[in-house]
């Protein structure tokens, strides 16, 4: 699609393009109603990969707890502000500068809803200017999604085997440093999947699947299968659904580290290591204290746990409480360009985008992935503008640009 090839990267010039090039009757690949793309995926899902994407733990009240948080909060907005030009939505996190405040969540699997899932979306964030993060569930390998990203930032997604399987976490961290991912991001509240209905009704886990989706950086690995080979005296491709169950139990240990435990990831991973699913003051603070240098506050879209508060009133309190110890990234509940201006206001530095990007991919593969991506940035820089708030720097973007009403 021309248009969309033209405005790459650069969300102003794509709605400029898309009135333009609407004289002439040509559309983007679908709608810029945020709120309908969940729908409009459902349309197009199987049962399994449905069930998959939009499940929740138990009732599902941490999800709309996420959401129903953002409504609390509303911009008020400047008038008279002399502004030249749209708002700069340039962010700094971990010392490097960026082109926008977003990130692509890691998202694992992203074969079951898309064939070229994680592939395209790794090129769609590298167009996009976005950093790219890549789940150590993903069902492609990770030297294949860095070829695919080109230079885009991308950082690698630890999902941490038991210490007894100490050698193959430093295969994945090598495999990650020797193909340019630069931070590690270590998700700290799925050591074992969630109590998830939807998945539980269609007896449905995409690791043990026949073409064991979920397992392609286990499979490449090199440690992996050399362990495997010698316990078993086949090679994966020989026995795939026993490896699968393997791998899985390698990934999901069911039982969590300790916080001392993060000294071995600093000894093999050489740059920023940021903890995932962050929700409390005493863990930010022990975060600070073991000397780590960013912070996820999530609670993975209320995927794992039930009957928890928003990640947002987390993000309130995590902020007041440690404020520049640390740098503060944010997810769980981002769906439109105002929720990623109040996450910013209320102190991240920076927020992914979830499940949003995956119903692009669903809706068109990496030019869906696009269209979303700049969609959100696009709502965030007009919302800006018409908010008369110059930039998203933290003098102009703060706490005194919303209201509150619980
Ligand atoms: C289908 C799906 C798969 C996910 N896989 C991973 C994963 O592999 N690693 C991880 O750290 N988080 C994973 N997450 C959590 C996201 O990174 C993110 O925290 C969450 O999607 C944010 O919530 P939201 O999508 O409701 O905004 C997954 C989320 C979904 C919806
Ligand atoms: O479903 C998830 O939330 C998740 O984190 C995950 C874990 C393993 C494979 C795919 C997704």
């Amino acid at each position: 699609m021309e248009f969309l090839d033209k405005s790459m990267g650069d969300p102003i010039q794509y709605m400029s393009n898309v009135y333009g090039y609407g004289l002439k009757n040509e559309r983007p690949p679908f709608t810029f109603k945020s709120d309908d793309w969940e729908d409009l995926a459902k349309e197009r899902m199987c049962a399994n990969s449905l069930g998959y994407i939009c499940g929740n733990a138990g009732t599902g009240e941490t999800s709309r707890n996420n959401r129903s948080a953002f409504q609390k909060w509303s911009i008020t907005p400047n008038r008279l502000v002399k502004t030249e030009g749209y708002p700069s939505i340039k962010s700094k996190v971990l010392g490097q500068d960026f082109a926008t405040p977003i990130a692509v969540a890691p998202i694992g699997v992203q074969r079951i809803f898309h064939n070229d899932g994680e592939i395209a979306v790794a090129k769609a964030a590298a167009c996009e200017k976005v950093p790219y993060i890549y789940s150590t569930a993903a069902a492609t390998s990770i030297e294949d999604a860095a070829t695919a990203n080109g230079d885009g930032t991308r950082w690698y997604q630890l999902y941490w085997p038991s210490n007894e399987h100490n050698e193959i976490t430093k295969s994945l961290l090598k495999r990650a440093q020797e193909n340019g991912f630069s931070a590690l991001v270590v998700t700290l509240d799925t050591y074992k999947l969630g109590w998830r209905p939807s998945d539980l009704d269609n007896g449905y886990n995409p690791f043990l699947h026949a073409d064991t989706i979920g397992n392609a950086l286990g499979f490449t690995d090199p440690v992996f299968r050399k362990k495997f080979e010698a316990k078993h005296g086949k090679t994966i491709e020989e026995n795939m659904e026993v490896a699968a169950r393997e791998w899985t139990s390698v990934i999901f240990p069911e039982f969590s580290h300790s916080w001392e435990d993060l000294q071995f990831l600093r000894e093999n991973w050489n740059g920023p290591i940021i903890l995932k699913g962050i929700q409390s003051v005493p863990d930010a603070k022990k975060a600070v204290k073991a000397g780590i240098d960013g912070i996820i506050v999530s609670n993975h879209g209320g995927r794992q746990q039930d009957g928890g508060t928003s990640s947002l009133d987390c993000l309130v309190k995590i902020q007041k409480a440690i404020s520049s110890d640390i740098e503060i990234l944010f997810d769980s509940g981002i769906r439109c360009g105002s929720d990623i201006a109040k996450a910013l206001a209320l102190g991240a530095k920076m927020v992914l985008i979830g499940r949003p990007y995956i119903y692009g991919l669903v809706l068109g593969g990496q030019v869906g992935v696009s269209h979303v991506l700049r969609s959100l940035l696009g709502d965030l820089i007009m919302n800006l503008h018409l908010a008369g708030i110059p930039s998203i720097g933290k003098e102009e973007l703060n706490t005194d640009c919303l209201q509150y009403e619980s």
